[in-house]
């Protein structure tokens, strides 16, 4: 098995959300056979609901024994709980609030309203994941992180030029002035990420098109984030045609 990252391209969106969806399902219930309990990240974004609502919509979802998998974000936007730009709450509406998971299973970082500060909870993200401990790292050896990409190359929210991407001494950070809006956010770090059996970066759109293939022809992870993330075992980007235009062909495995 390689760790190289591969790209798989789908002809539109609605087929990209389709397959990953398909392949998370049959993924999860392939580690649910050798492990007790499956972590996941989610992402917000774009493609994050669009996958999600294309789980909730497969039938094939049904045989998941759900309650074994624990869901965490990548990051969160710092306004307060139910908030309509909250990560979790596109989660939660697109497919989380219909599998009855019970609440220990959800590890949603703490909102604006929570009464701390943003570095106190990015702190309390931190110890939450310490809770789940794995191996020898102080947050669990996630199962898979999805991951969305903004046109400007960024992850989570570690954002190109910004220090965010560079950190290595902790799990969570607290962003400040964040380029894109609200300008307040907590972000897992790229070592947490990297530290994944699997990372699946789902994108689509002509926007994400120059960031994505400057990425995956060498460029720093200053400058285009998501050149940083790989993770263990497997990296895959699962993208749509609009936003393989400046992908190497070499780099293509179509699946259409
Ligand atoms: O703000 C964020 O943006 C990125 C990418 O979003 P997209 O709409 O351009 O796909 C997302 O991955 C991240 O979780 C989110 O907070």
């Amino acid at each position: 098995m390689t760790n190289e990252r591969r790209v798989l391209v789908h002809p539109d969106k609605d087929t990209l959300a389709g397959a990953v969806a398909a392949r998370f399902i049959t993924k999860v219930l392939d580690l649910l056979d050798d492990q007790d309990v499956v972590h996941v990240v989610l992402t917000g974004g774009s493609m994050g609901a669009a996958m999600l609502e294309a789980v909730r919509d497969s039938p094939a979802h049904k045989s998941v024994d759900w309650a074994r998998v624990h869901f965490w974000w990548g990051d969160e936007r710092w306004v307060p709980t139910g908030h309509e730009d909250r990560n979790d709450r596109q989660s939660r509406e697109a497919l989380l609030d219909s599998l009855g998971l019970p609440d220990g299973n959800l590890h949603p970082f703490p909102a604006s309203d929570s009464g701390m500060s943003l570095d106190e909870a990015a702190e309390a993200y931190a110890a939450e994941l310490g809770r789940f401990g794995a191996a020898g790292y102080p947050h669990p050896v996630f199962d898979i992180v999805f991951l969305g990409v903004g046109p400007d190359g960024h992850v989570a929210s570690l954002f190109p030029h910004r220090s965010g991407i560079q950190v290595v001494d902790r799990p969570v950070i607290a962003v400040r002035e964040s380029p894109k809006p609200p300008p307040e956010r907590l972000s897992l770090t790229r070592p947490v990420i990297n530290a994944a059996q699997r990372v699946w970066l789902v994108l689509a759109g002509a926007d994400k098109a120059s960031a994505l293939g400057l990425a995956l022809a060498g460029a720093s992870r200053d400058e285009v984030p998501v050149a940083g993330i790989k993770g263990r075992r497997r990296t895959v980007f699962f993208i749509d045609q609009d936003a393989a235009a400046e992908v190497p062909d070499s780099l293509i495995a179509r699946e259409y």
